[in-house]
């Protein structure tokens, strides 16, 4: 049996095609394929329906190839950027993913919080290490997040995105990018009304969220922090709180 064909990956959901709604690739036609299960607990997190255990028999084991049928069912067939997201999905053995979409003219995009390093990073085209700032209640290992740097190897794309809700995270924001200068950077405000688990479509203070991004490029641009760059949650912007946008 191949390796792709031994492989399971525990999915939470697929969707799209719809816009990335963050970072670098904002913007982008984009298949998401969002992993279950999170090493960390953020106070904050968006996305707790693939991060709470409660929720794990929501979780589907699948193979390579029915994930990969599901992407090319989306997306037409028609090669286009896929997001692996989650939860954290460098838990999952997402090698032989990659390397089946490859084969196909797709390419992959990967969501993470740098707390877990894995070699298939080096196959990726673009790595998005969004470290937790002090808001989220979790400690950035920086040797983890050097171990994600070291497994790239320069390959992919790197993008350093970093959600900011108050002086704190600023102030974090502004350290992580001083470490790592020649990474860009994205700052996204924090959605202080994130969507219970259970809630597909839940309320959420939209005013609040633009005023803290005001408040943000106030911040950048009297810093003169001139290298960064300052971005809504687009999806969030168009779409509230709903799940699978
Ligand atoms: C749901 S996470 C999944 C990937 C990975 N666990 C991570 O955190 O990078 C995807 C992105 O959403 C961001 N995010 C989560 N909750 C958020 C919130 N309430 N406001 C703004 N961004 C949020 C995360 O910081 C991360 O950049
Ligand atoms: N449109 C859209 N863009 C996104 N960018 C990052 C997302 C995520 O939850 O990882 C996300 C998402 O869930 N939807
Ligand atoms: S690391 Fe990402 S998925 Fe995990 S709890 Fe934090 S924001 Fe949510
Ligand atoms: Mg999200």
């Amino acid at each position: 049996m191949s390796e792709a064909r031994e492989t399971r990956i525990r999915v939470s959901e697929i969707f799209g095609p719809t816009i990335q709604g963050e970072g670098i690739l904002i913007g982008l036609p984009t298949v998401f394929v969002r992993t279950g299960g999170c090493d960390y607990r953020c106070f904050w997190c968006d996305t707790l329906h693939a991060v709470d255990r409660d929720y794990r028999d929501q979780w589907q084991p699948m193979s390579v190839d029915e994930i990969w049928q599901e992407v090319t069912r989306l997306s037409g067939g028609k090669p286009l950027t896929v997001s692996l997201s989650g939860g954290n999905p460098a838990i999952q053995p997402l090698g032989p993913l990659i390397a089946r979409g490859h084969d196909h003219g797709y390419s992959f995009a990967l969501e993470t919080q740098a707390s877990i390093a894995k070699e298939w990073f080096a196959d990726l085209d673009v790595l998005v290490l969004s470290p937790k700032p002090p808001s989220s209640g979790m400690a950035t290992d920086w040797d983890a997040f050097d171990d994600c740097l070291r497994q790239a190897a320069d390959r992919p794309q790197i993008a350093l995105k970093i959600v900011v809700f108050d002086d704190r995270d600023y102030a974090y924001a502004r350290d992580a990018s001083a470490r790592y200068p020649r990474l860009p950077v994205y700052l996204q405000p924090g959605n202080h009304t994130p969507p219970p688990p259970e809630t597909d479509d839940a309320a959420i203070d939209i005013d609040g969220i633009l005023d803290r991004m005001r408040w943000l490029v106030d911040r950048v641009t009297a810093d003169g922090w001139f290298e960064a760059r300052v971005l809504p949650q687009l999806h969030v912007l168009l779409w509230g709180n709903k799940r699978g946008v």
